[in-house]
């Protein structure tokens, strides 16, 4: 569907040159929720503005569905760009005009007639929960209530692909969590593949189908959401993951608990996650499990957990336990106090 083919952009300023994207190469399969995650600075903004050509590429292509974006004249790119809606972190809103005409105004530009305006403008503004906002202007609206405006207007063009860029970073918790859910829905209702960016994990774990880890305009990691937290290669992907899994267990307590027996992290992924083989361990081996921290979290499809657990016996039961716990579908890894 979004084919990035190994796309380079410099920037120069007083400072000097930054190559904010270094041959980035990625595929965004149709009708999948792909996010980009990187800490500021990444390259994250500059990767998903080359995607509707608001950011010129020095080399490299984008391929939307066949068609080379960065090849494209300005009256193809117009063109193309109705395909391909936007949502931003500040919601680029028209603060002089209300709801409605927000969405209508940008519908009208675009030369789609009143009637289909009038059509078009209700249903999306249902379809983002806000039907009783027609009359409304953005100041008396919440942050998420204008997020809503921003996803109908970009949905009233009945676009093939949306690019969100940072949409829910300016949000609290619990309205980034129903902002979440309604991208959801619009990708499994409309069909719509998105492509987001985000510095925060847990938008990438709630919807993401798979994710890229971008670090100094690099991709350095990138695969299906449930095999990158199962099984992470980079010390940035592990940090981004871990964050989901906040623990202070004090370092003296690691290594007083180390000279009895090794600490494991266990990670445990869709089914394995309602097993309890653990607790079946501790009968089958002579060995006590002591659980020092643990979560589980929902990611779009299946529940991931990750318990960190003293085993307490020799080394031959904690060598069974393990071997056993692996036959049980749990992910196991030796940890060192330094990387908790
Ligand atoms: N217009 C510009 N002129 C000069 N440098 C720029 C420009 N845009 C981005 N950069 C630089 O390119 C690098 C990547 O920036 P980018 O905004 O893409 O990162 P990011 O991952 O989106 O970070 P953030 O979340 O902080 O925006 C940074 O070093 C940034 O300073």
């Amino acid at each position: 569907m979004i084919k990035i083919k190994s796309i380079s952009k410099t920037f120069s300023s007083k400072k000097g040159k930054v190559e904010a994207l270094k041959k980035v190469s990625l595929s965004v399969e149709e009708g999948e929720i792909f996010g980009v995650v990187g800490y500021s600075g990444a390259g994250k903004s500059t990767l998903i503005r080359v995607v509707n050509r608001l950011e010129q590429v020095d080399s490299g292509s984008v391929i939307i569905k066949g068609d080379n974006i960065t090849q494209m004249t300005k009256h193809q790119l117009r063109e193309a760009r109705k395909g391909i809606g936007m949502i931003f972190q500040g919601f680029n809103l028209l603060k002089t005009a209300t709801v409605y005409q927000n969405i209508a105004i940008p519908l009208k530009l675009a030369g789609v007639p009143d009637k289909e305006i009038d059509e078009r403008v209700k249903r999306y503004l249902s379809v983002v929960g806000l039907e009783g906002k027609y009359d409304s202007y953005p100041a008396q609206l919440s942050g998420g209530q204008k997020q809503r405006v921003a996803i109908a207007r970009a949905l009233s063009h009945e676009p093939r692909v949306l690019l969100s860029d940072e949409a829910t970073s300016a949000l609290d918790p619990e309205t980034t969590e129903s902002i979440l859910q309604l991208l959801l829905k619009i990708n499994r209702e409309f069909g719509i593949t998105i492509l987001l960016i985000t510095h925060e994990m847990h938008v990438i774990q709630k919807i993401c189908d798979r994710v890229a880890v971008m670090e100094n305009g690099e991709i350095i990691e990138q695969g299906k959401v449930v095999e990158l937290f199962s099984n992470a290669k980079e010390l940035t992907t592990k940090k981004f993951i871990n964050s989901l899994f906040p623990d202070d267990i004090p370092s003296e307590l690691i290594k007083n608990l180390r000279a009895t027996g090794p600490i494991v992290s266990l990670s445990f992924v869709g089914h394995s996650t309602g097993k309890p083989a653990l607790s079946l361990a501790s009968k089958q081996f002579d060995v006590h499990s002591n659980i020092l921290s643990g979560n589980i979290v929902q990611l779009k499809d299946e529940p991931y957990g990750r318990l960190v657990t003293h085993l307490q016996g020799s080394e031959v039961e904690t060598a069974k336990t393990i071997e056993f716990l692996r036959n049980e579908g749990v992910r196991v890894e030796e940890v060192s106090g330094r990387e908790l």
